[in-house]
């Protein structure tokens, strides 16, 4: 058996390091500024065991010579003498980090670089980079490194004032735009706002300092929040909500999430939080770090417990990244528990636009659904006329602006609901109002869904857990007998019910509309109603879904005919005699006919179930119903 060291040809593998890892070439800067950052922290943390002395002012400073076309990043960081210049920069994918780590026995890792890479991307941008280095440890000599992008390098003595590093870049003729000061300010700005060190350009620091989500929340006022989302999503409105991460165990966590106030559909694939480490900007495209529920969140997340692959554009998809996510979403069920016991009002004011992050959320997610269970909420409609007073001492219910709001339990143990009895939802206010007037009249309480979401959302609850059912208001209308209503049966023992089911129904001729007549002694009741048997709608909505279309009056359905109102009455009076007695064909009475199919147009009308030209339809069969009526009025 033979057995070898594996090697690799450095002629082949630098161009790869130098183009390869690194997809935008502008990067150069952020690893280069890292580096510099890292080797402020690694003076102070050496000075502090006593290795060396602390800088007074730690800071960067970018220089720009145009003529020579040359720019250089400064640093007094702790600088590297000969040994270290061979042992970090000639050894590619090697890092210093965490022989610091180690040494100086910190268990807390502030340090951005760990790979060993980045200072190569600067042969990305340059043809030849120098390294002038004097290290803050013992009484070191300064060095000069410099390399043309080939595997050779050359290392000297040379003179450098102060302790610290310049990188000097010696720009590509086709790189010439980072010679332009405003290239460079605006990476600044890009990269280095919030960085806890300043980084000048020629004299002038460029970055923002002292990120808020540093900061206790206790230090913060509601302007501090709403100025740094000005700030990082310039021209958005005001942020609805926003949550201050600030943990340091299980994860070292720093930030601050807000919910956008979104116009229009939210962007569920777009991902906008800001991911920064040690305050350097890393990235602002990271997906994995919240849910894809929370993906529509912006903010800033600054951890150095993520995960970031080589080129810091990506993350290492691996459980901690996967536990820091959900430990995100813990944070944000959290504070909407928070929100709705301490601050409902303002809770149900922000309801409508963060409702379809948490049901989606909960949908996906099964941790996140036990989480916010009590801080789903439905606008929910009652019959105040009734008993006011009632409903408002009602602690089990939210007012706001003259609404109320419930969730699913208070709203079933209000409701005294056990076993069969279901929750009864209106998706159109408008499109179910017969039937909702008829709900509340009765007393019920009837919560309002998201026509979109919620049919989403509620066969998901009554799938997860069976005590909910819900109903649409107009999937069926109980019976509101009056207990006097006598009725009349004639010799074969049929009633007013049995000959009205029979004449409309001959009247309709459409075996796919079931006759229902029922007493609904609501004054609000209107003589027909069409109502949509539960879960023969869901079908129809399903398909339409599908489909990609609204979904219309599905074909098979009840009309549910009101024998209270006058006009039934009136219905069955004129057919009474004539009707009845000519068993053959009992719609042999015209104008009975005419007026049981406008009672199932006008019923259908009130459900947006006819299309334009039954509209027009209607209107000339009204004219000529009107007119036959004005006929027999003589
Ligand atoms: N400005 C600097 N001052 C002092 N040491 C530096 C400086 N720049 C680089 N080094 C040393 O060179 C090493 C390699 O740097 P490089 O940028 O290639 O990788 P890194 O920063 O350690 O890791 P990463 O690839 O994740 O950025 C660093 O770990 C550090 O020890």
């Amino acid at each position: 058996m033979e057995k070898g060291e594996i090697r690799i040809n450095t002629e082949n593998i630098f161009p790869i390091i130098k183009k390869a890892v690194y997809s935008d070439h502008e990067i150069f800067l952020r690893e280069l500024v890292s580096n510099a950052v890292d080797a402020i922290s690694k003076r102070r943390m050496a000075s502090m065991a006593g290795d060396c002395e602390n800088c007074d002012e730690p800071q960067v400073k970018i220089t720009i010579d145009r003529e020579k076309n040359i720019l250089k990043i400064s640093d007094n960081g702790i600088g590297m003498n000969d040994e270290e210049i061979k042992k970090y920069i000639n050894q590619v994918a090697f890092s210093s980090a965490e022989e610091f780590l180690t040494k100086y026995k910190k268990d807390n890792d502030e340090f951005i670089g760990h790979f060993g890479l980045g200072f190569y991307s600067s042969f990305m941008v340059a043809d030849k980079v120098n390294i002038l280095t004097k290290s803050a440890i013992g009484n070191s000599k300064t060095f000069n490194w410099s390399c043309d992008g080939s595997p050779n390098f050359t290392l000297e003595e040379s003179e450098r004032d102060s302790v610290g590093t310049d990188v000097i870049l010696h720009l590509m003729d086709e790189e010439k735009e980072f010679i332009e000061p405003e290239r460079i300010k605006s990476l600044i700005k890009k990269y280095c706002d919030f960085m806890p060190i300043d980084v000048l350009l020629e004299g002038e620091t460029i970055n923002k300092k002292n990120p808020p989500w540093r900061k206790q929340p206790s230090e913060l006022k509601d302007e501090d929040y709403i100025e740094l989302y000005k700030y990082l999503y310039p021209f958005q409105g005001d942020p609805l909500l926003w949550i201050h991460l600030n943990t340091d165990y299980p994860y070292d966590i720093q930030g601050i999430l807000y919910f956008p106030k979104l116009s229009g559909r939210a962007d569920w694939e777009k991902g906008e939080i800001k991911l920064f480490c040690n305050q350097v900007f890393v990235s602002d495209s990271i997906k994995e770090i919240v849910p894809k529920y929370l993906l529509p969140l912006r903010g800033v997340i600054d951890s150095t417990d993520i995960p970031l692959n080589v080129s810091r554009s990506a993350l290492q998809t691996d459980r901690k990244v996967r536990s820091i996510s959900s430990f995100i979403s813990k944070k944000i069920a959290n504070k909407l528990k928070d929100l709705i016991k301490n601050s409902p009002e303002f809770y149900t004011e922000i309801w409508d636009s963060i409702s379809a992050f948490i049901k989606i959320g909960a949908i996906e997610d099964e941790k996140f659904a036990d989480l916010v269970e009590n801080s789903i909420i439905f606008e929910t409609i009652i019959n105040s006329d009734k008993d006011v007073k009632k409903y408002l001492d009602d602690k089990s219910l939210i007012k706001s602006k003259e609404k109320f709001y419930t969730t699913l339990s208070n709203y079933k143990e209000r409701n005294n609901i056990v076993d069969s009895k279901k929750i009864i939802y209106c998706s159109d206010v408008i499109g179910q109002s017969s039937a909702l007037k008829i709900c509340l009249s009765d007393n019920k309480e009837v919560i309002k869904s998201d026509p979109l979401i919620d049919a989403q959302f509620l066969p998901w609850i009554e799938n997860k857990n069976e005590n909910y059912q819900f109903q649409r208001v107009d999937s069926e209308i109980n019976e509101l007998e009056d207990k006097d209503s006598k009725e009349i049966v004639d010799k074969d023992g049929k009633s007013n019910t049995d000959n009205l089911k029979d004449i409309i129904s001959k009247a309709l001729n459409n075996d796919k509309v079931t006759v229902k007549v029922q007493s609904l002694n609501s004054k609000e009741a209107p003589p027909a109603m069409i109502l949509l048997p539960e879960q023969m709608r869901r079908i129809n909505d399903m398909g339409a879904y599908m489909e990609q279309k609204m979904p219309g009056l599905p074909e098979y359905h009840v009309l549910l005919i009101n024998k209270e109102h006058p006009l039934i009455a009136g219905l069955n009076k004129i057919t009474g005699n004539k009707i009845i007695l000519d068993k053959k064909d009992p719609v042999e009475n015209p104008l009975a006919s005419k007026i049981a199919n406008h009672v199932y147009d006008m019923a259908k009308l009130s459900v947006g179930g006819l299309d334009q030209e039954q509209i027009i339809n209607l209107q000339n069969n009204n004219a000529d119903l009107i007119s036959d009526l004005l006929k027999t009025s003589k």
